[in-house]
């Protein structure tokens, strides 16, 4: 997978790639980033006019309904696309679909690797698909040969998500006292593809941990974790789930880089500035072109038999967490609710989540009133 890492990067950096599938060449450029020059360069390499690449989930904010998992709309070949309207098309506050582009069809392979790259790359998944025309494929070959513009295949492009199970690379580890929890060890994992890293923090004697080992499985928040952040509870949860887990006779924390349900902080960031205009934290990241929670835990059950780990007592209020370990084959046998506080300023927040995905809260929004523990 060494030339989807690099494809990875080069999408980062808002270069194109090329996407080869079969006997066709796909030019795919990131729209996040792009400018006007960008545009022009794309249009001019490829030889044909591009389509737009967005998800089924930003596709049914402009009112239109797909059975696939992304859609390409194609410009009209006589079309003159600016940045401003395809950034305003792609992932703007006020969905409308463009004269421009004629109607939605099912992304075709090279479609779907072009979103599955800008996800993994953390970007905004949108992007611009353009086929090579055969009288431009001599030149963009050449590009390939000179290293300018890189080439993967679109079948592997596709998997980008994949994590080689059981390939997880534990790294490094040492002692780390916490204010909640004296006897506690950081071991760092770090992704196959070298791209993510997590850790487990290991709290209390090992050889004394009940049969079923306490677990909290906590996703990234920087804002509220490492900030204090008042929009989500994020931060409280991490230290109380380290004094519970703790006070619970010792077992595991894993800090997962799920940055922002997943989207990163970038994207959390933009969908803060949407929340602020009146979005929910759920239409926020539907705005943006992504789905309602894009982690996936299967990262966090390859840690665990890493650790040994099979039977565990899980701290969360979020049964997809609970439904993702059990399908990784780990017991769950208890949960145990952990609560942050509820403020004026988490209130929305967390009824949305409560309300609109499922989580179990009930007792928090209840029970609880503005401002208290
Ligand atoms: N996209 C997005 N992510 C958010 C927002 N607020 C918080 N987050 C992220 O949501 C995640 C919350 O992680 P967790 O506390 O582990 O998970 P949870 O789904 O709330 O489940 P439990 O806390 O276990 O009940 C973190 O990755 C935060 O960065 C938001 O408004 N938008
Ligand atoms: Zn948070």
């Amino acid at each position: 997978m060494h030339q989807i890492e690099r494809a990875i990067f080069d999408i980062r950096r808002g270069f194109p790639v090329l996407l080869h599938d079969g006997g066709t060449d796909v030019l795919v450029q990131p729209v996040e980033g792009v400018d006007d020059g960008g545009l022009d360069d794309l249009i001019a390499t490829a030889g044909e006019s591009p389509s737009l690449v967005i998800s089924r989930y930003r596709l049914a904010l402009l009112g239109e309904d797909i059975a696939a998992e992304a859609a390409r709309l194609p410009l009209t070949s006589s079309a003159p696309l600016s940045v401003r309207c395809l950034n305003a098309l792609a992932f703007g506050d006020q969905p409308r679909r463009l004269r421009l582009f004629r109607a939605p069809q099912a992304a075709e392979l090279a479609d779907l690797a072009a979103l599955a790259l800008m996800r993994r790359a953390l970007l905004i998944p949108a992007a611009l698909t353009a086929r090579v025309a055969a009288k431009a494929k001599s030149r963009v070959q050449q590009l390939v040969t000179e290293g300018s513009l890189l080439s993967v295949a679109a079948e592997k492009a596709v998997r980008c998500f994949e994590t080689s199970t059981g390939l997880l690379k534990r790294v490094s580890e040492a002692r780390i006292p916490l204010a909640d929890a004296h006897e506690s060890r950081f071991i760092l994992f770090r992704e196959p593809d070298g791209l993510r890293e997590h850790v487990a923090v290991m709290i209390g004697d090992v050889e004394r941990w009940r049969d079923a080992v306490p677990l909290r499985l906590h996703s990234a928040c920087l804002t509220g974790d490492l900030f204090g952040s008042l929009r989500c509870d994020c931060g409280e949860q991490l230290r109380k789930a380290v004094a519970d887990i703790d006070a619970m006779g010792g077992g595991v924390l894993l800090y997962l880089a799920q940055e922002g349900r997943g989207i990163g902080l970038a994207n959390k960031l933009r969908a803060y500035a949407l929340q602020d205009t009146g979005f929910d934290t759920l239409d926020a990241d539907q705005v943006l072109g992504f789905g309602e929670d894009e982690r996936d835990y299967r990262v966090a059950v390859d840690m665990l038999s890493a650790l040994g780990i099979q039977r565990v007592q899980l701290l969360t209020n979020n049964p997809r967490k609970i439904d993702a370990l059990i399908e990784g084959g780990i017991e769950v046998v208890d949960r145990q609710a952990l609560y942050g506080r509820l403020t004026d300023h988490n209130h929305r927040y967390l009824s949305a989540k409560a309300e609109r995905a499922g989580h179990l809260l009930d007792e928090v929004l209840n029970g609880h009133s503005s401002g208290q523990a």
